[in-house]
């Protein structure tokens, strides 16, 4: 499970939890404007926006989970297993390998209105970046500053849907993940009253009662009402780090514990990392399950005008500060 949520302050924030039982090796990676991207199906992309975010380095390639580029667009990539279907390359398309959709629109899209114009033509195709590594099957949260959508590619075709709540996680399919809030429009961050019955003499004896039925499970349905009442009501300063630390607050509403989840005898999945994304810009703030210290790479701070990839391997020990 994992969930992406997005924030706005004076910048704008994406924030996202990679949960899974295994890490595949994933470092904090820049990729620079003249980078050359060779994609399977023949497009080249000599130049580029740049970009930075978590990826698996293979062969040179940045295998990305999620990334902003210089511009102020965000996007990250999560589990839609049994939903996602890809095609096969066709005539007349734009054929994107699963793999390539963050790099492809990350590269050439400045905003969202990019994005809805570029997938016009856009087929996502099931080719795998090698035999080593069989396609995810995913959907994205995609968002700028001013609109956040959704994407998910399914048997019946390319669904983009405005997504007004910022977030997102797993299955069901986005519609239903959010026809899902009427359920809980009762639900507020203020004392409740009584409507139960002016019979009764009902009243609160807990603060926080005005939440009361809030999902606190961690199926993906659950923790997709639970960071959108969470990321709805969240309130912040201004700053950078009253924003990022919030945005770690809003993401620690649906992290996962070791031992929670079981998804086969004596494995479970966990929060790998948590991370913080201020897309405007383009710093990438993280923590590990095993190091709650916020960790920061700037893509500003590197050459963006290089051809090859930076990479930042995620500082993975704790470190307690003894206070005496
Ligand atoms: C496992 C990750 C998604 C986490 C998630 O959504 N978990 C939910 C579990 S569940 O559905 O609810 O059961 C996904 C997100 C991005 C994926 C990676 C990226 O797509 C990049 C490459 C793509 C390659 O084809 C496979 C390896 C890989 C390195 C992927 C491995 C894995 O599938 C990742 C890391």
């Amino acid at each position: 499970m994992c969930t992406a949520a997005t924030y706005q302050t004076k910048d704008f924030y994406m924030g996202r939890t990679l949960d899974y039982e295994f890490s595949y090796g994933e470092e904090i990676t820049i990729t620079p404007r003249y980078y050359p991207f060779h994609f399977k199906h023949g497009a080249v992309l000599e130049d580029h926006y740049a970009m930075i975010g978590m990826a698996h380095v293979a062969e040179n390639y940045p295998l990305y989970y999620e990334g902003a580029n210089e511009k102020g667009l965000a996007m990250a990539g999560l589990n839609f297993v049994g939903n996602a279907a890809y095609g096969h390359p066709m005539d007349d398309k734009d054929n994107i390998a699963v793999y390539e959709l963050i790099p492809w629109l990350l590269g050439q899209c400045a905003s969202v209105a990019d994005v809805r114009k570029l997938v016009k033509t856009l087929n996502i195709v099931d080719t795998v970046f090698s035999p080593q590594f069989p396609n995810a099957q995913l959907h994205w949260l995609i968002a700028d500053a001013n609109e956040a959508i959704t994407m998910e590619c399914m048997k019946d075709g390319l669904h983009i849907y405005d997504n007004p709540v910022g977030v997102m996680t797993n299955n069901p399919p986005f519609d239903k993940q959010l026809f899902r809030l009427n359920d809980y429009m009762a639900l507020s961050p203020k004392q409740p009253s009584n409507n139960f019955s002016d019979k009764l003499d009902l009243g609160s004896y807990s603060r926080g009662m005005g939440a009361l039925g809030l999902p606190g499970d961690l199926s993906s349905s659950s923790r997709f009402v639970r960071a959108a009442f969470v990321k709805m009501n969240a309130l912040s300063g201004n700053s950078e780090v009253e924003s990022v630390n919030q945005v770690f607050h809003i993401m620690g509403s649906v992290e996962q514990q070791r031992g929670c989840c079981e998804v086969s005898e004596g494995h479970y999945e966990i929060t790998i990392y948590t991370a913080c994304m201020n897309v405007s810009k383009g710093i990438y703030y993280y923590t590990t399950y095993t190091n709650h210290q916020i960790t920061a790479v700037d893509m500003q701070k590197e050459n963006l005008n290089g051809e090859m990839l930076v990479r930042y391997p995620m500082l993975q020990e704790e470190k307690i500060l003894i206070q005496n």
